[in-house]
């Protein structure tokens, strides 16, 4: 089994993608006493949200989160975002062009959106302003709760598709796993437990009841006070012992923990909370991690290394665990660790029978399981997956950690030369210069890369290679209109932005202000003031309509499944399912089609996704081309094969896979309006002209989004 990657390296596109981090009203938001029903409704529909629990339990907001946790990714790449996104919560030094009245506040839960790039998501993330909040952008989730949008109605009930094709059973099991509260709101399940697999009902019952059998001679019983808690000095580990060298004194007729014993209650604990699906896996574990702020590095990298080695692995990991013994998630949480350290480091914290049951398991041959059993992946993500070229390796890879991408800013450094630094002083990550992206660096390990000055001074960012690629496919130039019309926390724009020279106009819309916030900063470090960040109420918003017909180029980088950032977001295989797959193909396609309005004559819409899946990706490009005559479609691999001599694609779109390229799973289309049917795009300019509201100002002039912020 693959090394996971430990949450301290994850991008933010969190839960991310954390929300990206996750986004906006998260757990650190909720007001007191905000019940646990709700918030389970709630971040069904927009997991990506960020937020601790600290507001379920009690209400009481966490201070500054202290794990930096997994993603900085921004899903999609961008482990270290979170992080980032962390800092950037904070004021502002420069807060010069971002007029988001919200700044500041949601930010917490920004790592999520840079999950996004790294690109986390179903995260609900997407169609913010519905509370929707799917694909990668969880940190909008709060935020938007905040704004006082919250959706009508839990369109995004994600777990509920779990249980369905051929995993109703496990599913059930997933949402009783760790439980302790009641049931939840959204009543998910019905029908779980029926199909074939209601022997295992029993013990999936248990797994959430962890304290009530301390049996295994395991910590369960009272081991709160023995082990997690602030007993320890810091910095300690691999003893478990809260960072002290030496094991807390056994209490009086209680036994000494081992440290495998200890390290298995920790993930059990852990799996307990993110398997009940109410928030996003990153966001989870960080809520948990801050909780025990007495952990070691090594304790914290060994617990988040085992959850996220379970969800790549859950189907296949819950297969092995029926045939074992005690509370189902234990049994997970076995099988986390001995994928990830070893099963002989475990043989202390385990009885006989778990012993047995573990070398049974771990001698099946792997290839005789069925391809989604094997792979850990619903039936309906085979489905699909097992329709395009090769799906096993493609399955394999996906399950694979992502290593981390940077990007320079070209506006301040060239590529080699900050290689050539970051070789000196970070040797130890292996940065190398990426294959294919002229501004890349890719990294091995979990360097804290947002505590580093190049990023402080917006030298480096981190960012997938794949959505690197996609500034090419726009390829915007200085002095033009530019229009990212969903920006997010602004990775994508800040490409496009520095590839401006920070010249002409760059349009940032989303209908998230929480993911818009969170941008603010990273515009400011990167020394952009060509940026014009505007929230919208939709992709209909009236700001939108006054730029009918202007903007040279159009990037639409569509709310999506984030099915291609799986290697990141693990979580988003159980969170996403094909109902919310279709509405999300109508939300893409109403974008896509006012996206188009905007762009001029000869002009140039990009449709991108981190998506892998046919229905949001060719589909989608096909259905728009077939409806909009006035636009043809480019090659969009060769404009890319043009710049990258070592990348090879086949047209007309370009895909990009985690086994072929070493890139999260990205589509994109290019297309350009027709001079001839300029006609349509001077109607269309004309319109906006006669608007009664006149277009909007870049940053500097007049910002334009201090009109736009909700109230
Ligand atoms: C894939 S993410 C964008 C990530 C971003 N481009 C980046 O690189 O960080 C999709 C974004 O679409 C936004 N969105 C959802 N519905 C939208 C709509 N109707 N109009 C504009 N943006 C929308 C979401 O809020 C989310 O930030």
């Amino acid at each position: 089994m693959t090394k996971p990657q430990s949450p301290r390296s994850r991008p933010a596109g969190a839960a991310r993608a954390a929300s990206e981090g996750r986004d906006g009203r998260s757990f650190f938001s909720r007001p007191k006493g905000d019940a646990r029903a709700p918030i389970a409704r709630d971040s069904a529909r927009d997991d990506r949200s960020g937020g601790t629990r600290d507001e379920r339990s009690g209400g009481r907001p966490t201070p500054r989160p202290s794990y930096d946790a997994p993603r900085g990714e921004g899903r999609g790449g961008e482990r270290g975002a979170y992080g980032a996104d962390r800092r950037e919560g904070r004021p502002s030094p420069r807060p010069s062009f971002d007029p988001t009245r919200g700044e500041g506040r949601g930010e917490r839960a920004s790592y999520g959106s840079e999950r996004h790039e790294g690109r986390p998501g179903p995260r609900p993330s997407y169609d913010a302003s519905r509370g929707e909040g799917r694909g990668g952008e969880r940190g909008s989730y709060g935020s938007e709760r905040r704004e006082g949008r919250p959706g009508p109605r839990p369109s995004y009930d994600a777990p509920r598709g779990e249980g369905r094709g051929g995993e109703r059973g496990s599913y059930g099991s997933e949402r009783r796993e760790g439980r302790t509260g009641p049931r939840p709101s959204y009543d998910a399940p019905r029908g779980e437990g029926r199909g074939g697999e209601r022997a295992s009902y029993g013990s999936e019952r248990r797994e959430g009841r962890q304290d009530a059998r301390p049996s295994h001679g395991s910590p369960r019983g009272g081991e709160r006070g023995q082990y997690a808690g602030p007993r320890g000095g810091e910095g300690g580990h691999g003893q478990g012992y809260g960072g002290q060298d030496r094991p807390p004194k056994p209490q009086f007729n209680r036994p000494r923990l081992s440290h495998a014993a200890i390290r298995i209650d920790q993930v059990q604990r852990v799996l307990g909370e993110i398997l009940q699906w109410t928030y996003p896996a990153d966001a989870a574990l960080s809520h948990w991690l801050r909780n025990h702020p007495n952990l070691g590095a090594r304790d914290r990298s060994e617990v988040a290394e085992a959850v996220y080695d379970v969800l790549r692995h859950l189907r296949r990991y819950r297969q092995f665990g029926e045939s074992g013994v005690g509370p189902a998630s234990r049994r997970l949480a076995i099988l986390g660790l001995a994928a990830t350290l070893g099963a002989n480091e475990l043989s202390e914290g385990m009885d006989a029978a778990e012993a047995e049951w573990l070398q049974r398991v771990s001698q099946i041959d792997l290839a005789t399981l069925p391809r989604a059993v094997r792979g850990s992946i619903p039936d309906w993500l085979d489905e699909r997956l097992g329709a395009m070229d090769s799906p096993d390796t493609l399955i394999e890879a996906l399950n694979r950690q992502a290593s981390l991408d940077l990007r320079v800013n070209p506006l301040k450094v060239e590529r080699d030369a900050m290689l050539a630094e970051l070789q000196q002083g970070a040797g130890r990550y292996e940065p190398v210069a990426m294959r294919y992206s002229p501004w890349g660096i890719r990294m091995e390990g979990r360097p804290a890369i947002n505590r580093w000055p190049q990023f402080e001074n917006g030298s480096i960012e981190v960012q997938d290679e794949g959505s690197q690629l996609l500034a090419l496919l726009v390829g915007p130039r200085r002095g033009e209109m530019i229009i990212d019309f969903c920006a997010g926390a602004g990775g994508k724009t800040l490409l496009l932005g520095a590839l401006m020279r920070s010249t002409g106009r760059l349009y940032a819309f989303d209908v998230s202000a929480a993911r818009l916030a969170r941008a603010k900063p990273r515009f400011a470090r990167s020394g952009l003031s060509n940026v014009v960040p505007v929230v919208i109420d939709s992709e209909n918003d009236a700001r939108v309509k006054r730029l009918a017909g202007k903007a040279q180029r159009v990037l639409v980088d569509a709310p999506c499944s984030g099915i291609g950032t799986l290697r990141r977001n693990p979580d988003l295989k159980w969170r996403q399912h094909p109902e919310a797959l279709a509405e999300l193909g109508q939300l893409q396609e109403r974008i896509l089609n006012s996206a188009a309005r905007c762009v001029a004559p000869g002009g140039r819409l990009v449709y991108a996704t981190c998506s892998l899946l046919a229905e949001e990706n060719e589909v989608q490009a096909e259905r728009f081309l077939a409806s909009h005559p006035d636009f043809e479609r480019l090659d969009a691999a060769e404009i890319l094969a043009a710049r990258c001599e070592n990348l090879k694609l086949d047209g007309p779109y370009v895909q990009l896979r985690p086994d072929v390229h070493g890139t999260d799973g990205f589509f994109a289309a290019v297309f350009e309006r027709r001079k001839k049917g300029a006609a349509a795009g001077a109607d269309d300019a004309q319109a906006a002209e006669t608007s009664e509201v006149a277009p909007q100002e870049p940053a500097g002039e007049t910002p334009a989004g201090d009109q736009d912020q909700p109230a």
